[in-house]
C-alpha cells in the first residue's frame, strides 16, 4: 500500500470513527464514561422514537439497543477483553449438579467488562421517570482496587449526569442531622423493597427513599441525597459493579450486608445483597444489619 492510500485510509477511518462517536479515550476509566454515555444517547433516542404506549416493547428495544452498542464498541476498541453483560445469554451459566456445565472464558481472562446496558428497565419504560442508568465496569485480575474493579461509569442519561472513576466525585458532605445521630435516609427499591430493609429502617429510625435502579440509588448516596443503599434478596454482578466502582473511588463503604467483600467475575454472577454507605455510618449500619440478616 502506497503512502497516499495509507493516508486516505487513515482519514476515512477517522471520519468513520467521528461519525460513530469519535475515537474513545485510551484510559480505561474515561473509556468507561465514554461508552456509558454513548449507550445512554442510544437509550434516549429509543425512548423518543417509540414513545410509552407499549412499555414491554420499549423495555425490550432499550435493552437490545444499549446491549448491542456496548458489545460492538467493546469488540472494536477492547477486542482482547472479556465481557459479562446482563443481556448476553451466552454469558449466563448452565448449571449441572451444582457445577457450571461449561467454564466461561471470562473466568480465565485478566480483564472483564461487566455491563448492565439498562438498569432500572421498568423506570425507563415510564414516561417522565429519570431513575434508570447504564453501567460499565472493568474487573481486573491484578486486583489493585477494591473488589478488583479497576474502572467504572454510571450514566444517568435522563438526568444529563454521568459518574465515573476517572473523575470521582468528592466525598459527600455529612448532613448535620446524621452526624448528630439523627435519622438517616436509606435508598431502597421503589417496586420491591426487601422486607428486612423496612424492619431495619424502623429499628434505627431511618427514612426509606424509594427510587428505581441500583446505579441511581448508589449515585444518590454518592451525591449525598441518601446516606445508604441497602439491598438483599437478589441481584447480579452487573447491577452493582459499576456503581460500586464509583462509590469506592469516592471513598464510600461498599460490602455484602454481612460486611464481607463484594466479589465480581465469579462463576455464578448472582450477587444478591449489598450495602453502600458513608464510611462513618458503616459500623452503625452493619451492626444493625447483623440483627436483620434475612
Ligand atoms: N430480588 C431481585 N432479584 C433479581 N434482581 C433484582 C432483585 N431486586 C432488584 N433486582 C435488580 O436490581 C436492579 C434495581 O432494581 P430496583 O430498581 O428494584 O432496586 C434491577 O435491574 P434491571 O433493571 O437491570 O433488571 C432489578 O432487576
Ligand atoms: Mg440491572
Amino acid at each position: 500500500m502506497g503512502e497516499q492510500t495509507r493516508t486516505s485510509a487513515r482519514v476515512t477511518g477517522q471520519r468513520d470513527a467521528v461519525a460513530d462517536g469519535g475515537t474513545p479515550p485510551v484510559i480505561d476509566a474515561a473509556f468507561a464514561r465514554w461508552l456509558a454515555d454513548r449507550a445512554g444517547q442510544v437509550l434516549l433516542r429509543v425512548r423518543d422514537e417509540m414513545g410509552y404506549a407499549d412499555g414491554a416493547a420499549l423495555k425490550a428495544a432499550g435493552d437490545k439497543a444499549a446491549h448491542e452498542l456496548l458489545r460492538t464498541e467493546l469488540a472494536r476498541w477492547r477486542p482482547a477483553d472479556a465481557v459479562l453483560s446482563e443481556e448476553d445469554d451466552h454469558s449466563r451459566i448452565a448449571w449441572q449438579n451444582g457445577e457450571p456445565a461449561a467454564r466461561p472464558d471470562r473466568l480465565d481472562a485478566s480483564r472483564v467488562w461487566i455491563v448492565d446496558p439498562l438498569d432500572g428497565t421498568r423506570e425507563f419504560s415510564e414516561e417522565g421517570r429519570t431513575d434508570w442508568a447504564v453501567h460499565v465496569a472493568l474487573w481486573t485480575a491484578d486486583c489493585s482496587r477494591p473488589s478488583c474493579l479497576a474502572a467504572g461509569a454510571v450514566a444517568m442519561p435522563a438526568r444529563h449526569r454521568t459518574l465515573a472513576t476517572d473523575l470521582p466525585p468528592a466525598y459527600p458532605p455529612l448532613p448535620l442531622e446524621a452526624a448528630t445521630g439523627g435519622p438517616i435516609r436509606i435508598a431502597a427499591s421503589r417496586t420491591r423493597p426487601p422486607a428486612f430493609v423496612t424492619a431495619l429502617a424502623e429499628e434505627i429510625g431511618a427514612e426509606l427513599v424509594p427510587m428505581g435502579s441500583a446505579g441511581v440509588k448508589i449515585a444518590a448516596v454518592i451525591n449525598g441525597e441518601a446516606d445508604a443503599y441497602v439491598h438483599a434478596g437478589g441481584q447480579y454482578e452487573w447491577d452493582s459493579a459499576a456503581p460500586v466502582a464509583v462509590a469506592s473511588a469516592t471513598g464510600l463503604h461498599a460490602s455484602r450486608i454481612d460486611g464481607t467483600a463484594l466479589k465480581y467475575n465469579q462463576a455464578d454472577p448472582k450477587l444478591p445483597d449489598l450495602v453502600v454507605c458513608r464510611k462513618d455510618l458503616a459500623p452503625r449500619l452493619l451492626a444493625a444489619l447483623q440483627r436483620h440478616l434475612p
